[in-house]
């Protein structure tokens, strides 16, 4: 006889952390394919990005939320509303530290702003336990276990998991899947996201526009999609579409730096963020950048709706 089949349940989860916990990487490794830039350096995750996960039984979409850190500037502030919008939305917080590294001040601050948010059922998730011996990582569970007594946080779950190596990565779908209320599916079967297009493309092209000059240009730079339009009279078997992105920085001075000698590091940055762009969207790519300066737009109101903030 078959057990009575357990509810369908569905809703919203974000991960929130420090700068690379490995949040993005998590969403992409649940998700199944590549929806949140990640790199080496924090703060890369702008937009909110949504990744679903779908299941037999349960529908789980993930807000990507960029990290909490110390407004400087009125960007700085506006992504900390941002976060702290997101996480009283949402169903269930999956909160996570990274094995390798004991947990400090950033992941205190952060987890003691969750500790705020009462009624969301909180997960906490131990990352990257490819990275360190079974001893660290029970050292790091009892860690984040005392982390939340301290600071009354009753962690609905404490799981590691580790997105590179593959394991346990269902078990966190399954376990944040049973935590949401029960209800029908919020998208149809085969969504990856419902972020549009053109934002996730913007995000490849700044990621690839950001490589290797993140230290002269850590905040000052964004991009803009302008058109993303099929290539008319193209035979039906090879399509092109043609995008045009803005480029934006804040100086004159920045130009030649995202530019670079005779356009030769533009050139790259187009190359390779096309590359990308085809494998997200499947289709061979025409993309025409162009560089431009916005003064002061991580200060300017107006500036920072034009660049979808
Ligand atoms: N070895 C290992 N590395 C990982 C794992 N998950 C993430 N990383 C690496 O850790 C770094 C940061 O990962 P991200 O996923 O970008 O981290 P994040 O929390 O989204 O970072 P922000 O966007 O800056 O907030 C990247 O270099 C990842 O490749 C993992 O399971 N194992």
């Amino acid at each position: 006889m078959n057990a009575p089949s357990s509810p369908y349940r569905s809703g919203f989860a974000c991960f929130v952390g420090r700068p690379n916990a490995g949040k993005s990487t998590l969403t992409n490794a649940l998700v199944g394919t590549k929806v949140a830039i990640t790199s080496d350096r924090p703060q890369t995750t702008r937009h909110t990005v949504r990744g679903i996960v779908h299941r037999p039984d349960s529908q789980l979409v993930l807000v990507d939320t960029p990290g909490l850190h110390k407004p400087r500037t009125l960007l700085g502030e506006r992504l900390n509303d941002l976060v702290r919008t997101t996480w009283a939305e949402v169903d269930v917080i999956g909160f996570c530290v990274p094995a390798d590294q004991k947990l400090g001040p950033g992941d205190k601050f952060i987890a003691k702003e969750l500790a705020e948010i009462r009624k969301t059922p909180k997960v906490a998730i131990v990352t990257k336990t490819d990275l360190v011996d079974s001893k660290r990582l029970a050292e790091q569970l009892i860690a984040v276990h005392q982390l939340g007594a301290e600071l009354g946080i009753e962690w609905a779950e404490i799981i590691p998991v580790s997105a590179v190596g593959d394991q346990q990565v269902q078990l966190v779908a399954e376990l944040l899947a049973k935590l949401l209320p029960e209800g029908v599916p919020l998208y149809p079967d085969g969504d990856l996201t419902d972020e549009p297009e053109q934002t996730m493309v913007a995000e490849l092209i700044r990621e690839a526009a950001l490589e290797g000059v993140r230290d002269e240009l850590p905040h000052s730079l964004a991009v803009v999609v302008e058109e993303m339009i099929p290539r008319e009279g193209r035979p039906a078997d090879r399509p092109l579409l043609d995008i045009h992105a803005n480029v934006y920085i804040e100086r004159q001075s920045q130009k030649a730096i995202v530019i670079g000698a005779k356009g030769a590091r533009l050139k790259h940055v187009g190359t390779t963020a096309r590359k990308q762009i085809e494998a997200l969207l499947g289709t061979p790519v025409y993309l025409d950048l162009h560089v431009k300066v916005a003064k002061d737009w991580q200060r300017d109101p107006k500036q920072l709706r034009k660049l979808g903030f």
